[in-house]
């Protein structure tokens, strides 16, 4: 790599391979570097460059990624295909969103986007239902799935939590959900939460006449998550959720092998997003985790509330397109709402993001007056009213549990 310099990595009239990865960067440079200085520098770092000119004999030269388009703050670097080990995101990653985010020549950088080419995302499992979810696991063919999760998050008894997850179900909704921070705690074990729950899963299952399951969070170590992964297939369980941003990429790819073989679908759960996404000129955009959690194969993922609910959201509307596209044959990832909402913020939902989602509530749940079942009654109704198109003021004076949250949460959205 002899005689490597900054200018190697940048070429503007560069036409990207088939088998190339490009990516989508926001770069504001630091205050003595032009957008052509950062560019290469990205490029560089990300790929085989350094700071120094190398006296190193003997290295592939051809695995510099280069910087082929620089539009106002935006640049787009194309990654050769052999830079990459194919089927691990870890490695993707260190390249494509490592050094470069605390490299001193960008003030600030966000990786926004990504064009993923066949022969990386081949190398990758994807989704093993995807949105098929909605119709080989569970009865939700024509509606947005609903979720729910028990409120508190954590602190409620396995008894107290199977009881809500019971009238929850028995109330409408199709999925219980752990939260993101109910693991294998002293006042809730996993195990005996499992079993628990999937007894009442079963009797609101016969009592309903519809499918029901359990989002049992396995989040833990790699030896941890897979024995609880196990567990819940030995169990007849048809899902599990993983926090996979705090669990990390490579745990979700362990996970994702065992459902493989057990015919689990998993559910994305993004704690922590935030600290890459949430400043808008810095850090991973939302998309490009949500394009690394189809590659690796989630079958559901957070993506937001379209701007309903009561966190920060980024483009979830373009997110969701993005999980329903084409991508070299990879299934689809159900996108799910869910942070703050309830009834009354569904036919805005369904209006700005359609029902191809799965919608959770938990406080709009379990927040309504009349309790949990009133609370699921509730919610489910109001997505049978968006779905079919009907005023939802107008379905709430035939459906009384509607009406109640309704009166008491109104169209707003909480803080
Ligand atoms: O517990 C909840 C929502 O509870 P509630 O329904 O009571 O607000 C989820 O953890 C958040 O949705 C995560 O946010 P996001 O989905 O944006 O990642
Ligand atoms: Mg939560």
């Amino acid at each position: 790599m002899t005689g490597i310099t900054y200018e190697d990595f940048i070429d503007l009239d560069y036409e990207p391979a088939d088998d190339e990865l490009v990516c989508d960067f926001r770069v504001t440079p630091a205050s003595d570097m032009d957008m052509e200085s950062a560019g290469s520098r990205v490029a560089s770092e990300s790929s085989n460059g350094t700071w120094a000119e190398l006296q190193v004999e003997g290295s592939i030269t051809d695995l510099s990624a280069t910087c082929f388009d620089i539009q106002g703050d935006r640049i787009r670097v194309a990654y050769p295909d052999a830079l990459f080990e194919h089927g691990n995101m870890p490695q993707v990653l260190s390249c494509i969103a490592g050094n470069i985010l605390g490299m001193k020549a960008v003030e600030r950088i966000r990786l926004l986007d990504c064009d993923w080419p066949e022969p990386l995302t081949s190398s990758f499992p994807g989704p093993q239902y995807g949105t098929s979810v909605r119709s080989e696991l569970l009865d939700a063919a024509d509606r947005p799935i609903t979720a729910t999760v028990p409120k508190p998050k954590v602190g409620l008894s396995t008894d107290q939590h199977v009881q809500v997850a019971y009238e929850a179900w028995t109330g409408g909704i199709d999925l219980l959900k752990d939260d993101e921070n109910l693991t294998d705690q002293s006042f809730n074990r996993y195990e005996d939460r499992l079993y628990q729950s999937l007894e009442r899963r079963d009797e609101a299952e016969e009592e309903t006449g519809e499918r029901k399951s359990y989002l049992v969070n396995v989040t833990g170590t790699g030896d941890q998550m897979l024995e609880r992964v196990q567990m819940a297939a030995d169990a007849g369980c048809e899902f599990v959720m993983v926090d996979v941003v705090t669990a990390g990429w490579a745990a979700v790819q362990q996970v994702r092998e065992l459902t493989e073989e057990e015919g689990l679908a998993i559910h994305a759960h993004r704690a922590m997003h935030a600290a890459f996404d949430r400043v808008p000129d810095h850090g991973v955009s939302m998309r490009a985790l949500a394009q690394v959690a189809r590659l690796c194969g989630v079958d559901h993922i957070h993506t937001g509330t379209a701007d309903l609910g009561k966190l920060e959201n980024e483009d979830t509307a373009g997110i969701n397109e993005w999980l329903a596209s084409d991508l070299h044959g990879l299934k689809d990832v159900l996108p799910m709402a869910s942070g703050g909402l309830h009834p009354g913020l569904v036919p805005e939902l369904v209006d700005r993001i359609g029902t191809n989602i799965g919608i959770q509530a938990g406080g709009g749940v379990h927040g309504h007056p009349d309790g949990t079942h009133a609370g699921a009654k509730a919610l489910r109704q109001s997505i049978d009213a968006a779905v079919a198109g009907i005023d939802i003021e107008e379905y709430a004076d035939t459906h009384p549990e509607l009406r109640t949250a309704l009166d008491k949460w109104g169209t707003e959205t909480p803080r």
